[in-house]
């Protein structure tokens, strides 16, 4: 539905030129939720915003729904944006206007009659469970209640895609998880294709289907998000996803192993306890279980394992390449000294 073909944009900063995005090619489906993740920095906002062309690019083209968009002007663009909603890491809404009125901006600004009006914007405040908020100004609602304001507006025109910058980030862990559960309920009862662009793994782990992992403006992968967390391709990513299944431990965890301590992670609830005692009778090492825990991405569970492994350096080889065989990726973590 949206293709970036070789999309490159450079700003023209104040200590020269600065390419924010580097011939990045990408395709996002119609009717998916779409992560594109990355540091500070990275080119996301850039890259988001070329959809919409609040930033065009300086090479390259972009079509959604197959239409060339790139040099879109005038009557053809304003056209364009109703199709395409977006919200805010902090809302940007009208903090003159009642909840009502923020709403019903877009579709007053695009000429609509003020029954439509009336009519539409009731529809998507009881989408977004803030009937009773009408008449409040903004300054009277949470963080939350702001962003479900932001994402009815987002989609009172005819909205084919949602395009979301850093949707949570300035809210707390429970309201995440709502604003994440209601992008996720308008993908499915609206078939809205959803751009999601966020610095946390966890956002693109709970409701994205796929994934984009963006550095230095440049594509580093995209793929399937169950892929990607459970075999990144590149150091980058497994950096970002090592984050998120929080698996960080303290240097002294690993003072009382001798060996080699490797992380193990395999895909669905597919047991490893027996890969393990096999390991153990097969070759003549000794397996310690230092830590094992399950997540899940979306709702497929991946399973992560971080055993010590002692013996004599064939043996030890031997049977990381036997587990790396049969599970998603083995890594070493650490080689004790
Ligand atoms: N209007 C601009 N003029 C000059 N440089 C810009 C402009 N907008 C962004 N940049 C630069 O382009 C690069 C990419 O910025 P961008 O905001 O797209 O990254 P990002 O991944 O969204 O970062 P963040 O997560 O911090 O928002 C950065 O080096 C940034 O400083």
């Amino acid at each position: 539905m949206i293709q970036f073909q070789d999309v490159s944009v450079t700003y023209e900063g104040a200590e020269g030129k600065v390419k924010a995005v580097q011939k990045l090619s990408l395709n996002i489906n119609k009717g998916e939720i779409f992560g594109i993740v990355g540091a500070s920095g990275a080119g996301k906002s850039t890259l988001l915003r070329t959809i919409n062309l609040l930033e065009r690019p300086t090479e390259g083209r972009i079509f959604i729904n197959n239409q060339d968009i790139t040099d879109l002007k005038g009557e053809d663009l304003r056209l364009l944006r109703q199709k395409i909603g977006m919200i805010f890491q902090h809302f940007n809404l009208i903090k003159r206007k009642t909840v009502f009125e923020n709403v019903a901006f877009p579709m007053v600004a695009a000429g609509k009659p003020k029954d439509e009006i009336q009519k539409r914007v009731n529809q998507l405040l009881n989408l977004v469970g803030l009937s009773d908020k009408s008449n409040a100004f903004p300054a009277q609602l949470s963080g939350g209640q702001k962003q479900r304001v932001g994402i009815a507006r987002a989609l009172a025109n005819e909205t084919e895609i949602l395009l979301c910058d850093e949707p949570t980030s300035a809210l707390d862990l429970e309201t995440t998880k709502s604003i994440l559960n209601l992008l996720k309920e308008i993908n499915q009862k609206l078939g809205i294709t959803i751009v999601i662009i966020t610095h946390e793994m966890d956002v693109v782990k709970s409701i994205c289907d796929r994934v984009a992992v963006m550095n230095d403006g440049q594509l580093l992968e995209a793929g399937n998000v169950y892929d990607v967390f459970v075999n990144p391709r590149n150091v980058f990513t497994k950096q970002l996803i090592e984050h998120t299944f929080h698996l960080e431990f303290p240097k002294q965890i690993f003072n009382d192993f001798k060996g080699r301590v490797l992380k193990i992670v395999y895909k669905g609830e597919s047991a490893t306890e027996p890969l393990i005692s096999e390991v153990s009778k097969r070759y003549n090492v000794n397996l310690n279980i230092v830590h094992g825990k399950i997540e899940y991405i979306g709702d497929r569970p991946v399973g992560i394992l971080v055993v010590d492994i002692e013996g004599e350096e064939r043996e030890v080889q031997l049977a990381v390449d036997y587990i790396n065989e049969r599970t998603a990726f083995t890594e070493v973590v650490l080689y004790a000294s």
